[in-house]
């Protein structure tokens, strides 16, 4: 990823009404008056009028109403904007009071992480998915569409962010008021701005005891260089201040730019998202960058040339809401009305049929970090679990998915992934949906080879890798690492420089921040990060550290394939159920080469030959059977 320099263009604000933490000339939305401290009276008072508001909900509206409404904003009041930060922030709760104060959900009920969808995202509490809904917001006397993105702080799903920014012009850049900048607020911040979105830096969780916000403002300036004056304080929990940030968002954001969407021009929609439903089937999410939409229109993919009919079009609100027609600037779903998920490409540009529109840029490839091997237990149907697989990567397109073969468990897949923690939790997705029905190895990374005359092999399957006793074209093993990015307490400075050197960590950078923070930087080799560095480094820091990461590339390694190859064989003889006799046969494997002299072909041959026949009398005395249980417990380290 592009880390470019930091030196922003932020031009002044057009708004100031946000509240000014302990600012004594501006106004609360509630009281009027300032200043505003967490147990103040202002800040019951404020409490008092959020309950109030809760009471007095927007009017959720029906689909007639709602369609009517969005036929009449014009482009120039669309606003799409995503909402970035460090992991627990606060973003899913933030999203779920935008949604209540826009009417889309109704206050009354108990919001929580109202887009978390998915069973991972809610017994974790850590968003997976980038979520898209709509809302509709009245100001100033005009209805203004707005496309929210709640997308996931954890680095490993950082595709998902990279994809939703494409259809987005703004970014709230949310950061908790008691932990200040972390990891992830650096890296999604130099994402963000790589991306040229307009930045409005919202400081969350000022309600709690432990909010220090003019350190988190002495941090956004010094680190982003925003303008002090553009920060929103907000308390996602409570609502405190939170529609503040609509005018905020709708004064400060630009409108999707006329000169790349078109209503006029033929339909050019870029699909950014995919899932499956098992009564409708594939459902897309799609940006609608030129022309129009709408049921019953015959479009095309133009990666597959595939053909369909449109079954439905309309809004997430936060569920599907249809509507009549889908006009440029709007991010809403299309049913095609197919089954079979490998039928969309997320990327792809879908136009109308017989249309010769050029299709829109694609996003960048998902690049496996780890692997990870699935395979059906026995007696599993094969064809039956792989279906029910496709299904799944359908909402996770930066799975990579590949048929594989291995000696010790059969016929499988290889699944490659972002990082660890999006291991785990598609881990966790297919452990719900197979149970016992799937054997998942335990992680690994793919390995460069380079072999004489220039070829280069990448392999992430430990039978290809090439076997170092026999005679080898091999010039050059490599292995993959990341840019560790790392931020903690500075007293944690030489525990955590330790931790990375016994990691094979090379250190790039290091700083003391102004706020006691010690920010590292590290290559690190992949397959280290994937051995539960992120809990290491938790250790050495009591928990205080955040850690984000980039890939770095592949760098030389001095590595070698270890292999198990043979077994003790116990024999027992048994009469009358006691055991009478045993013998243990030892493994065989020994150097037979080690005291011969180098320059004796003959007899290094014949011993060699000799050893051979020892193998083939090993097969012949014992076959063992290892269960594929057995397998998943050894495969599995802890
Ligand atoms: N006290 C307080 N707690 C908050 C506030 N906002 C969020 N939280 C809590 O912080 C925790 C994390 O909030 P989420 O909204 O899930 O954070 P997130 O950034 O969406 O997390 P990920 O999606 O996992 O990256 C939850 O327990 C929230 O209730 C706030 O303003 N004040």
């Amino acid at each position: 990823m592009p880390r470019r320099p930091l030196r922003l263009q932020v031009r002044p604000s057009t708004l100031r009404s946000a509240v000014r933490w302990n600012s004594t000339s501006t106004t609360t939305a509630a009281e009027g008056s300032a200043p505003f401290t967490p147990g103040s009276e202002q800040y019951k008072g404020y409490t008092k009028y959020v309950l109030d508001k809760r009471n007095n909900p927007t009017p959720i509206l029906s689909n007639e109403e709602l369609s009517e409404r969005i036929s009449r904003i014009p482009l120039k009041n669309y606003r799409n904007f995503i909402i970035v930060a460090h992991i627990d922030h606060g973003k899913s709760t933030l999203s779920d009071r935008l949604l209540e104060i826009t009417g889309v959900v109704n206050p009354t009920v108990d919001n929580k992480q109202v887009l978390d969808k998915l069973d991972v995202e809610r017994e974790r509490g850590i968003t997976v998915k980038a979520q898209t809904v709509s809302m509709i917001y009245h100001y100033r006397g005009e209805d203004y569409m707005l496309h929210l993105v709640d997308s996931p702080g954890h680095v490993d799903f950082r595709l998902e962010v990279i994809r939703s920014y494409a259809s987005c012009q703004g970014a709230l850049l949310l950061v908790d008021a008691s932990e200040g900048i972390k990891a992830q607020t650096v890296a999604n911040f130099y994402l963000a701005y790589s991306m040229n979105l307009h930045l409005i830096p919202v400081i969350n969780k000022i309600d709690l005891d432990t909010a220090d916000v003019p350190r988190a403002e002495d941090q956004i300036e010094e680190t982003f260089e925003l303008l002090r004056d553009d920060i929103v304080h907000v308390s996602a929990k409570t609502g405190f201040n939170v529609e503040y940030l609509l005018p905020k968002i709708i004064e400060d954001v630009p409108a999707p730019p006329a000169e790349k969407y078109n209503r006029e021009l033929p339909l050019r929609a870029q699909v950014v998202d995919s899932w499956y439903d098992p009564y409708v089937g594939v459902i897309m999410l799609v940006n609608v960058v030129d022309g129009s939409l709408k049921k019953g229109d015959k479009v095309e993919f133009c990666k597959t040339s595939e053909r369909y009919e449109v079954k439905e079009v309309g809004v997430m609100y936060p569920d599907r809401r249809p509507l009549p027609l889908l006009v440029a600037g709007q991010v809403a779903y299309v049913i095609p009305g197919f089954k079979d998920p490998n039928n969309v490409f997320v990327g792809d540009t879908l136009r109308k049929v017989g249309s010769a529109v050029e299709p829109l840029p694609g996003f960048e490839e998902p690049k496996p970090m780890v692997f990870v091997g699935a395979f059906p237990a026995d007696g599993t149907d094969f064809k039956k679990m792989e279906e029910s697989l496709q299904h799944l990567f359908l909402n996770d397109r930066s799975v990579v998915f590949q048929r594989t073969t291995s000696n010790a468990l059969g016929q499988g897949w290889k699944l490659g992934f972002l990082g660890s923690l999006h291991a785990s939790i598609f881990k966790d997705r297919l452990e719900k949906e197979h149970g016992k029905n799937l054997i998942i190895t335990a992680p690994t990374v793919p390995y460069k080879v380079a072999f004489k005359g220039g070829r280069e092999k990448i392999i992430s399957n430990p039978d290809d890798f090439p076997d170092g006793t026999k005679k080898s074209s091999v010039v050059q093993l490599s292995e993959p690492y990341v840019e560790a990015l790392m931020t903690f307490p500075k007293e944690y400075t030489g525990a955590v420089m330790t931790l990375c050197e016994n990691n094979r960590g090379q250190q790039k950078e290091l700083q003391y921040l102004s706020n006691g923070q010690t920010l590292m930087k590290y290559d690190i080799p992949t397959a280290h990060l994937i051995d539960d560095f992120f809990g290491k480094l938790k250790g050495v820091t009591r928990g205080y550290a955040s850690l984000d990461y980039d890939d770095a590339g592949y760098k030389p390694s001095d590595i070698y394939k270890m292999e198990l190859l043979q077994f003790e064989v116990v024999i027992q003889a048994r009469a009358n159920g006691r055991v009478v006799a045993r013998e243990t046969i030892k493994a065989r494997r020994k150097d037979v080469l080690a005291k011969l002299h180098a320059s004796d072909i003959s007899r290094r041959k014949k011993l060699l030959s000799k050893q051979k026949e020892g193998k083939k009398h090993m097969k012949s005395v014992g076959q063992v059977h290892i269960a594929n249980d057995a397998f998943q417990a050894f495969l599995r380290r802890e």
